[in-house]
Formats: structure tokens, sequence, C-alpha cells
């Protein structure tokens, strides 16, 4: 039974709640599994607690032991998506107030969901083996024993033992590494996290990787082939983290290290705490940066309110940009924004209550419930309270107040709500002429359409329209003057804007590639919405480039779309399935889940129990 508190936890969040981990890890390349002891710090909150309920998924148990004694243990009925609960009798009963240690001594399967192993022919070293985790929202508990929610917040210490050839980082601070006293061909790293964060936030990658500086508190990681290159791109880290800084108030994580995954990975990036991941598809780390403050210091009370971690960083993300580009380029990505919310609200279908931005997800599937919406729909929702209540300076001034009330706490969507009638207490009236309800409960797009200035949008449209009404003899008049003055983003909208028309046909997209040549773009966001027009006008010979770019890369916002519209391509449905089915041993085991789903094939069974 779910947690009451937490629809996506069966832990007894209201029993006891974790300050502390203690994490040791032996990292078995061989076997592809952890090997772990997890020493949970528990804080009693009600009186005569005598058994407690920790998340897993797919963990082999086999010691447990609180307060220095044996305790016996159960595992419960495996969950088709949110693992398995264990259940510890203590051996002692206890109070609220106390504190309790209980040691789980386990090991991770090799199908572990929060893990991706990688063999050396899918580094870049082609050397040496490579693991990433990636935990959020609900894998933790297949690489820990824990209490698998947002709304429990807890320091950690680890000890990392690996094979020496390889390195260990965390998103944590280093605390020094040395030889494994146990076995001279390994080295253990050590880490400490002394800001009390959720689960999900904890990370550890496994491989051959170095370091460059590129800032007073900032370092970048990658594979050696790498860090050069990601040292220059990402040379303007410090002048983000300042200018978010000056928005929101002080970094409080010590470190903010980049890592340069492997293509593999599913996401843009991922938040970890003094470790930002990012992917060499993606190289903007605004959004990340933001993390640090709405989302890692505020956090959410539990998934159904994912909204306010995303919403809040995409809006600060955007007000970084407006600092440091203009207003009319934070206007010009709120349009980008606007449509890619109104894609994912065609891709569920308007009335899916997957588009609420507050979802109920009781049996629901974090990962299947993931889209752009608590984004898109979340910043949508910010900028039409900022319209309505005096500007980005007025609302900036809230979400700096909303920040520093809430910080180092989990809130709900409600505890927010409170707030900004407090902040703008002068503005009640408005407020209440809020359309809440059709904002928070109701699917599909927004109740009030956000009206953004469109200056540098303009020009994407205009080369969108002219393509979308233009005959075959009118071909003859687009050139690569067209789009020689467009940005990357503004070649972005302009393919965007495409995408939301009916297909165009083949002699379009034809004409398009030779005056413009499209296939030599290699920026992934141009690429992959250049591939989808070419497979909605039916153009054979993008299917190769398409599948190519499908496996070559993991990030879900581009390998699962290029796959749904390759097999909807009905000439080439049976390949897609093959091609998928070749290549899923190299994809991380979400991005797995997710294909399958969407081509209809068989899951690749996980581990029993
Ligand atoms: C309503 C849905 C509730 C919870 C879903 C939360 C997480 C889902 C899980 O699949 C993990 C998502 C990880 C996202 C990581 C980074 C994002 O900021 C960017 C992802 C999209 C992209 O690649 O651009
Ligand atoms: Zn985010």
């Amino acid at each position: 039974m779910a947690s009451v508190m937490d629809p996506c936890s069966f832990a007894s969040l209201s029993k006891c709640t974790t300050k502390h981990l203690n994490l040791v890890f032996h990292v078995d390349f061989d076997r592809r599994v952890i090997k772990g002891k997890v020493s949970l710090t528990l804080e009693v909150l009600e009186d005569k607690l005598s058994c407690l309920t920790l998340d897993t998924k797919d963990l082999t148990i086999t010691k447990v032991i609180a307060n220095g004694q044996v305790a016996s243990f159960s595992v419960g009925t495996k969950h088709s998506f949110n693992g398995t609960p264990l259940e510890i009798q203590l051996p002692l009963e206890l109070f609220r107030g106390q504190h309790v240690i209980v040691e789980v001594t386990y090991e991770t399967s090799p199908r572990a969901s929060s893990l991706q192993w990688l063999t050396p022919e899918q580094t870049a070293g082609k050397k040496q083996p490579y693991l990433f985790s990636q935990c959020q929202a609900t894998h933790c508990r297949s690489m820990i024993p824990c209490q698998d929610g947002p709304s429990v917040k807890h320091t950690y210490y680890a000890q990392v033992s690996v094979p020496k050839e390889l390195v260990a980082v965390m998103g944590a601070l280093h605390d020094g590494q040395e030889a494994d006293p146990q076995d001279n061909s390994r080295t253990i790293y050590r880490f400490r996290q002394t800001v009390p964060i959720p689960s999900y936030l904890i990370a550890l990658v496994v491989g051959a990787v170095e370091s460059r500086e590129i800032g007073p508190r900032s370092r970048v990681w990658s594979e050696k082939e790498l860090v050069d290159q990601a040292a220059y791109e990402f040379a303007e880290t410090e002048t983000m983290l300042k200018t978010a800084e000056n928005l929101v108030g002080p970094y409080v994580w010590g470190q903010y290290d980049i890592l340069l995954l492997p293509p593999s990975f599913p996401y843009a990036g991922m938040e970890n705490p003094c470790l930002t991941y990012t992917t060499p598809t993606l190289l903007v780390i605004a959004h990340e940066i933001s993390h640090s403050w709405t989302g890692n210091l505020v956090t959410i009370k539990n998934w159904e309110h994912f909204w306010l971690n995303e919403g809040h960083t995409v809006y600060l993300e955007r007000m970084i940009a407006r600092c440091l580009e203009s207003e009319q380029f934070r206007q010009f990505k709120a349009i980008g924004g606007w449509k890619e919310m109104q894609e994912a609200v065609n891709m569920f279908g308007e009335t899916n209550p997957l588009t609420n931005l507050v979802p109920c997800l009781n049996e629901v599937d974090t990962d299947q419930a993931f889209s752009c919406i608590p984004y898109e729909k979340g910043f949508a929702f910010l900028y039409h309270l900022e319209e309505l209540l005096g500007g980005p300076e007025v609302f900036m001034g809230f979400i700096k107040s909303y920040i520093q009330l809430f910080a180092y706490s989990s809130i709900s969507t409600d505890e927010w709500k409170d707030h900004l009638y407090t902040y703008f207490k002068d503005k009640v009236e408005i407020l209440n002429k809020v359309d809440w309800n059709g904002w928070m409960h109701t699917p599909g797009m927004p109740p009030v359409k956000n009206r953004y200035d469109t200056t540098l949008a303009d020009v994407c449209i205009t080369l969108c329209q002219r393509w979308v009404q233009a005959n075959e003899a009118d071909l003859a008049s687009f050139n690569e003057a067209d789009v020689k003055n467009l940005s990357s983003p503004q070649l972005i909208e302009f393919l965007a804007l495409l995408l939301h028309e009916k297909p165009i046909p083949l002699s379009h997209v034809k004409r398009m590639q030779e005056v413009y040549n499209l296939n030599a773009i290699k920026n992934a966001e141009i690429r992959f919405r250049w591939l989808r027009v070419c497979l909605r006008a039916k153009w054979e010979e993008a299917v190769p480039l398409a599948f190519k770019m499908a496996t070559e890369q993991g990030r879900l916002k581009f390998t699962r779309p290029l796959f749904r519209e390759l097999h909807g391509f009905e000439k080439f449905r049976q390949e897609t399935v093959s091609v998928f089915l070749k290549h899923r041993a190299c994809m991380h085991p979400v991005a797995v889940a997710l294909v399958s789903k969407d081509l209809n094939v068989d899951q690749p069974q996980s581990k029993a129990a």
C-alpha cells in the first residue's frame, strides 16, 4: 500500500524520517551490481514505533541491523513499477524524538532501473567500462533501500570502492580517496553531502573520467577525450552562477561541477547537487543551475507537485536568459515552450489527466507520466501571474521570498499558493479572479493564452507560412538567404512551427534540403525537428538518418518521438521494431521501458522479486 503522504512510495513517511545516510558501495563491473551497506539514521516521529517500511526495487537484502541488534525483515509484494516494500521489525520499541540507526546489507540487480552500465565500446575512450545513476523520480530505491520520496531530506556520507583504473564521482563534496585496504587493485573514494537532499538527488558516476577547472567553484568532468572541449563550452558557468545568485540569493552547495555524460543518458541534464549532469547534445546549463534553488533547496512534497520544481526552474532559467541576452529572447523562449506544451497535450490527448498541472499519480508510473507539461504549463502559469501582479521585477520579488521561506523543506502546491496570497496581500482581488482550477486541475492547454512578444519569432513565422502556402511553382523562390541570418534558436522555431502545420509535400522538403542543406546540421535540436519534417513528408532518404539519430544518442526527448515517427511510417514499421530490439541492450533501462511501450513490444524481464 503506497504511503498516504506519497502515492509513489511505500515507505512509512509518517512514522519516522531519514536524517542521514551512510553509504558503503562496492562497484562490481563484472557482475554489473553494487554490493551495498546503507546505515539510515532515522528520527522517530510517533510513539511506540516497532516496525517501519523502506522502498526497494530489485534489491537482494541479506541482513538488517537496528541499533546494533539483528532485526527481522520481510520483502513485500513486488509492484509493477514502484518496486517492493521492505518491512523491518525493530528489536526495540521507540518513542517520538528518539533516533535509530538501521543498517541494511544488500546487492543491486544488473537490471537496476537507476543504473546504466556501459561497455567500453559505448564510451568515448573505448577502453574502460562506465556506470552512471539516474534516480529521479523513483529509482533511487533500485540503488539504495531508503525512504524514496522527495518529502524526506537527509545528508549523506559515502565511500565507494571501484577498480583503481576508474574514478568515482558523486553529487556531493569530495572527501579524499585511498587504496582499498581489502584489495589493492581498487580505490575507495569518499564523499559528503552536508546539505539535506531528497533521495532522487543522489548521484553516482564511475568511469575513466577526469576534470578541468572552469571557475572558482566549478570543474567539468568527462572522459579525457571530451574534457578540453567541455571546459571551453562551459567557460561561462561562473557568470551564470553569479547571475542566478543576483536574482535569488546565495548558492549554498559549495561546489558546482558539471559532468558530461555519454550520449546514452536519457535526459538533457540532471540537477544533482554539486554535480550537474549534462549531455553532449545540450550545453546550456541555466536550467540545471536554477534547480540549485528551485527543486534542490525548495523541494516538493511528492511528485504530484513536480510543477513547483520545474515551472519555477524554467521561470528562473528564462530570467537568467533575460539578464544575459534580452527580454525579447525570454519572450522568444516562452513562445517555443508554449508550442512544446501544445505538442505534449496533443501526444497525451487534451482530456488526459496527465496534462493537469497537478496530476493525481495514484498507480501512475512517473516515467510514463513525464513530459514538458510541468515545465511549460508551469512556466506559462507563473508568467500569467507575473503579468497580473505587476511584471517581472515584482514577481521576482515573490520568487525570492518563496525560496527564502521554503528553503531546506518540501512543500505542496497549496503551501505555495498560501504564500502567494500572503506575499501579494494587497492584490487578493486580482488573485481571486485567477482560474485556479482551470490552470491546476484541468487537462489540456491552459485556460488563458499568454500573449508573448513575437519580435524574434516573426521572421520564423513568415518563413514557415511561405513554405506552407507555396505551390510547386513557388519553390524556385526559396534560397539559402532565407535562413542565412537566422540564429540556431530561430531555425529551431521555424522547424517547430512547420511541425505544427499539416505535413508539407515531399517536393517542398526536397527543395528545402536543396537550398538550406539541413541534413548537414549537427545541432541536435535542429536535426531532431528537421528529420521529423522529412518523415512526415514520407521522404524515405531520411529514414536511415532518423534511425541513426534515434540510436546514436539516448535523450528521450529525441529518441522516443523519432522511434514513434519511424514506427508510424508504415513501410518501415517492422524495420523500426527490429532496429530497436537490436539496439536496446545499449539503451538506458528507462528508455527501454518507454520505447518498448511506444512500439508495443515486450520488455526484457527484470530480476524476479
Ligand atoms: C507528473 C510527472 C511527475 C514526475 C515525473 C518526474 C520525473 C520523471 C522521470 O522520468 C525523470 C525525469 C528526469 C528529468 C531530467 C531532466 C529534465 O530537466 C529535462 C528532461 C527533458 C529533456 O531531456 O529536455
Ligand atoms: Zn528541471
